[in-house]
C-alpha cells in the first residue's frame, strides 16, 4: 500500500516536537499496520487512513505551531501538549519498561522516570553519556550495536550489564528504535529496556544446579513417594545403574541387606524430623559388590512445607574405609603376627580395667616370654625366628576365649589379658592358672619351621587387676614383667604369679590337681552311704557320698575337692564312676527282702549334667544290673535353671524309665515356681542351712515350713537334711515333713558299715 502521509513529514515533526510527536507517530504506524492487516474490507481502511491522516495534521499543526498559529491556538496547542506530555508521563511511568530517548552518540534526551527509581540514579540524566554506564566488558558491544541500528534503522534485541551508581550490576535487556528525520535520516533512537536481572541469576542458579548435579558425588532425585525420577553420572559410575536401570524405581534397589528394619526407620525419622539424614550405609552396586557409602538425604519441601522431593547424595568410601583399616592395622596390630600391639592392648586394658571397677569380678595379665629365643635368631637367623613367632601367635590365638586379647609387645615378648574372671581371688587365679597351663602346654609342642622340627619353651608371670590389685597400667605390666622373671628364676617353662599369697594358692591348686589325677587313675576313692529316714525311722534310702582315701592325709571331704574336679573337667570320670558304684551298691541292697523300693541318692555335678550323652551314660549304667526304681538323682536348682528345655528333657527321658529325681540345696537358689512346675521332679530337700537354726531363727523356721507347704502343693515328696536333734526333727515332724537324713541318725558311712547299720534292729 502507498504510504499515504510520507516518511519525510514525520521526521520533520519528530525532529521539532519530538515528545507529543513520537506518540503521534506512534499511533500513526499502529494504524498503518493495523490498515495492512484490514486487507480487502475497503471501507474500514479508508476510515482508518483518515484517521491517520487526522493524527499526522495535528502533529503538523503541533510542529508548526510556534511560527503560524495565533496566540487562541498556541494556547490550545500548550494545553493539548501538556496532555499528551502527562499522557506519555503516565505511559512511561506505569509500564515495566524503561524508556530512554538518545540522540546518534547515545546522550540521553529523555529517561522515563523508572529508570531513576530501580537504578537509584541521582544524577541529571539528560545530556549524559548513555554508554557510559554499560559495563565495560559489555560496552564496545553495545555501541557496535547501537550504531547498527542507527545505520540500518532496524533495532535489535541485546542483552549487556549496567553498572549502577553504588557499584552493583544489573542486566538489561534492551531494544532501540530510530526515529528518523524529514530526510528519512536517522535522528533518534528510543530505547526501551527492562531488567533481567532476576532471570539471568535464576539462569545462572539453574547453570550452577545442573554442573553440581554432575558434579563427582553421585546424585539422585526421588518424588515424594521414593520413586527415582533423576540420576546423576556419577551415580551411575559408582552403583553401576544407568538412568534407564532406575529411573522410576526405589532406591531399594541398592539396599545390600545388611541393615534391619531399625536402621531405616531411625533414617525415616530423621528426615521426617530434621528435614536431612546423613550416615554410612551398606549399598549394593549392580555387579552384587556390597560396598559402604556416605549417604545424605535431604527432603525438599514447596511453599506450604509438604515434601515433594528427596534429594540424595552420596559418596563411595570404600577406598577410604579401606584405607582407615589399613592405618588402623597399622596403628593397632603387629605387622609380623597380625595380633593387637602394645598400644590396642593399653587400650584395651584400660577398658578391662573401668569395667572390672565397676564390676565384681577380675581380670588379669599373663606376660609370656619364649625361652632362648635369642639363641634360635642367632643360630637359625630372623627368618626362622619371624616363622616361630608367627606359630606362637597363632597357638595363644587358640587358648583363649574370642572376648580376651593376645597381643604382641615387640620381640618374643606376648601378653593375654583375660577379664570378666571371678571375683574372688583365689578362684580367679585357679582361671588363670588353667589357662597359663594351657599355653605351656601347646607352646610346648614342637614346630615345623620350614622342615625343621624345633622345641621351644615359654616362661609365664601372672597379676591380677580389678578388686584390690590395683589398676594402673604400668603397675600391672611390670608386676606382670617382674613373675615372668620369677618364672624364669624358676627354671623356665613354667608359670608364677606375682602375689606370693596367691602363687601359695595356685601351687597347692596345681599339687592338688596333680593328686587328683593320680588318685583317678589309682581308684583311690570311696563311697560312704547316709541314711534317709522316714517318720517312724524307717530306713527307706541312702544318699552316696564320695570319699578319697588320701595316702598321706587320710579321708578327704568332697568339699575340698570337687570344685577343683568341676574346673578342670576331672568331675566326668569322678561322677561316672560314683553312679557306677552307687547303682551296684543300690543293687545289692534292693536285692533283699522288703528293700524292693530302698534308693540310692547320687549327687551329679552341673557338668555331668550337661554332658549331651547323660541319659544314655545313665541308662548303661542301670543296664548293668541297676532297677532304675532304686536310683535317685539329686540336682541343684542352679544347674536345673541353666538351659532349662534340655534339663526337661533329659530329666523326662531318665523319668520314664523309672528313675526319680530330688532338689537339692533346695532354698538356696532362685528357683522361680513357674518353672519348678514344669520340672519332673519327685522331692525337695531343705538345704542343712536352715534346719541347722531351726530352733532358733525365725526366718529358718519359716522358710523350711514355707518348702514344706510348696512340696505338697506341688505333690512333692519332702526331705530336710543336716537333722542332728530329736528337736530338729519334731519341729519338722509338726510341720509336715517326714523323711530326714543327718547326724541324729547317722552319719555317712563305708558300705560295709551302713549294711551293718540296716540289719540294726
Ligand atoms: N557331684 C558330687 N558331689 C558330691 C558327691 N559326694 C559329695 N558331694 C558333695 O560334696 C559336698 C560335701 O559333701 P559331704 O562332705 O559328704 O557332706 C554331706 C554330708 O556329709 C553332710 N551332712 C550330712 N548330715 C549332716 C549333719 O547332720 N550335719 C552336718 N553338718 N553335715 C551333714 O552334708 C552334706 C550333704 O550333702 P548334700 O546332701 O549333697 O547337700 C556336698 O555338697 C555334696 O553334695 C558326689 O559323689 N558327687
Amino acid at each position: 500500500m502507498r504510504d499515504p502521509i510520507g516518511s519525510a513529514a514525520i521526521a520533520l515533526i519528530a525532529a521539532t516536537a519530538w515528545l507529543p510527536v513520537v506518540f503521534l507517530v506512534r499511533s500513526y504506524r499502529k494504524r498503518i499496520n493495523d490498515v495492512h492487516r484490514l486487507g480487502n474490507d475497503l471501507a474500514r481502511t479508508r476510515a482508518e487512513l483518515q484517521a491517520c491522516e487526522a493524527d499526522l495534521k495535528h502533529a503538523q499543526t503541533l510542529a508548526c505551531a510556534g511560527t503560524t498559529q495565533d496566540i487562541v491556538e498556541r494556547e490550545e496547542l500548550e494545553a493539548s501538549l501538556r496532555e499528551q506530555r502527562e499522557f506519555f508521563r503516565l505511559i512511561s511511568e506505569s509500564i515495566g519498561e524503561h524508556i530512554a530517548v538518545l540522540d546518534l552518540e547515545g546522550q540521553r534526551l529523555y529517561n522515563s522516570p523508572s529508570y531513576r527509581q530501580i537504578f537509584g540514579d541521582t544524577r541529571e540524566l539528560r545530556g549524559s553519556d548513555s554508554f557510559a554506564d554499560v559495563h565495560p566488558d559489555d560496552r564496545e558491544r553495545v555501541q557496535q550495536v547501537f550504531k547498527e541500528t542507527t545505520r540500518t534503522g532496524r533495532g535489535q534485541e541485546i542483552e549487556y550489564r549496567l553498572v549502577r551508581q553504588d557499584g552493583s550490576v544489573r542486566h538489561m535487556a534492551s531494544t532501540g528504535r530510530v526515529i528518523t528525520d524529514q530526510q528519512g535520516r536517522a535522528a533518534r533512537v528510543v530505547v526501551v529496556s527492562h531488567d533481567i536481572t532476576d532471570r539471568k541469576q535464576a539462569e545462572q542458579w539453574e547453570r550452577i544446579a545442573a554442573t553440581a548435579f554432575e558434579s563427582q558425588q553421585g546424585m539422585f532425585i526421588t518424588d515424594a513417594h521414593s520413586v527415582i525420577l533423576r540420576v546423576n553420572q556419577a551415580f551411575s559410575t559408582i552403583t553401576g545403574y544407568s538412568a534407564a536401570d532406575c529411573v522410576g524405581r526405589t532406591p531399594k534397589m541398592l539396599s545390600s541387606g545388611r541393615h534391619d528394619a531399625a536402621f531405616y526407620a531411625a533414617m525415616r525419622a530423621s528426615i521426617e524430623g530434621t528435614g536431612v539424614w546423613r550416615g554410612e550405609i551398606w549399598n549394593r552396586r549392580k555387579n552384587g559388590e556390597v560396598f559402604a557409602e556416605w549417604l545424605t538425604i535431604s527432603a525438599v519441601r514447596d511453599s506450604e512445607g509438604k515434601v515433594t522431593h528427596y534429594v540424595s547424595a552420596l559418596t563411595d568410601v570404600s577406598e577410604y574405609k579401606a584405607a582407615q583399616e589399613e592405618i588402623e592395622r597399622l596403628a593397632f596390630y603387629d605387622a609380623l603376627t597380625g595380633l593387637p600391639n602394645r598400644r590396642l592392648l593399653h587400650d584395651r586394658l584400660r577398658v578391662a580395667i573401668a569395667t572390672s571397677a565397676r564390676s565384681d569380678r577380675q581380670g588379669a595379665l599373663l606376660f609370656i616370654d619364649l625361652d632362648n629365643f635369642k639363641t634360635l635368631n642367632d643360630t637359625l637367623g630372623h627368618d626362622m625366628g619371624d616363622h616361630l613367632l608367627r606359630q606362637v601367635a597363632k597357638r595363644l590365638s587358640g587358648c583363649v576365649r574370642e572376648r580376651d586379647t593376645v597381643a604382641r609387645l615387640g620381640g618374643d615378648e606376648f601378653v593375654i589379658m583375660l577379664d570378666d574372671l571371678d571375683g574372688r581371688t583365689d578362684e580367679a587365679a585357679g582361671q588363670c592358672r588353667i589357662v597359663g597351663e594351657k599355653v605351656l602346654a601347646v607352646l610346648n609342642h614342637p614346630y615345623d619351621l620350614a622342615g625343621h622340627e624345633y622345641q621351644n619353651t615359654p616362661s609365664i608371670g601372672v597379676t591380677l587387676f580389678g578388686g584390690q590389685h590395683g589398676s594402673a597400667i604400668d603397675d600391672l605390666m611390670k608386676r606382670a614383667d617382674l613373675a615372668m622373671y620369677e618364672a624364669k628364676a624358676a627354671g623356665r617353662n613354667t608359670l608364677r604369679f606375682f602375689d606370693p599369697r596367691m602363687q601359695a594358692v595356685v601351687t597347692a591348686r596345681a599339687a592338688l590337681e596333680k593328686d587328683l589325677r593320680e588318685a583317678i587313675r589309682k581308684q583311690d576313692f570311696v563311697l560312704y552311704y547316709q541314711p534317709q529316714v522316714d517318720g517312724v525311722g524307717r530306713i527307706i534310702g541312702a544318699e552316696a557320698l564320695l570319699r578319697w582315701q588320701h595316702e598321706q592325709r587320710g579321708i578327704v571331704s568332697p568339699a575340698e575337692f570337687i570344685p577343683l574336679a568341676e574346673e578342670t573337667g576331672l568331675i566326668l570320670p569322678l561322677g561316672l564312676w560314683v553312679l557306677e558304684t552307687a547303682c551296684a551298691q543300690a543293687a545289692l541292697w534292693a536285692a533283699q527282702p522288703g528293700r524292693e523300693h530302698f534308693t540310692v541318692s547320687v549327687n551329679v555335678s552341673a557338668r555331668q549334667f550337661r554332658l549331651p550323652n547323660f541319659v544314655e551314660q545313665v541308662l548303661a549304667v542301670l543296664a548293668a544290673g541297676a532297677n532304675a526304681r532304686n536310683l535317685e538323682l539329686e540336682l541343684t536348682e542352679s544347674m536345673l535353671l541353666d538351659n532349662i528345655e534340655d534339663t526337661i528333657v533329659k530329666m523326662t527321658a531318665l523319668k520314664e524309665r523309672g528313675v526319680s529325681f530330688s532338689l537339692d540345696d533346695f532354698g538356696t537358689g532362685y528357683s522361680s515356681l513357674s518353672y519348678l512346675k514344669r520340672l519332673p521332679l519327685d522331692q525337695l530337700k531343705i538345704d542343712q542351712s536352715f534346719v541347722r537354726d531351726l530352733l532358733t531363727d525365725p526366718n529358718d523356721e519359716v522358710i523350711a515350713r514355707t518348702i514344706i507347704t510348696l512340696a505338697a502343693s506341688l505333690g512333692l515328696s519332702v526331705i530336710a537334711e543336716g537333722v542332728e536333734t530329736v528337736e530338729q526333727r519334731d519341729v519338722l515332724a509338726a510341720q509336715g515333713c517326714h523323711a530326714y537324713q543327718g547326724y541324729l541318725f547317722s552319719p555317712p558311712l563305708p558300705a560295709a558299715d551302713f549294711a551293718r547299720f540296716l540289719q540294726a534292729p
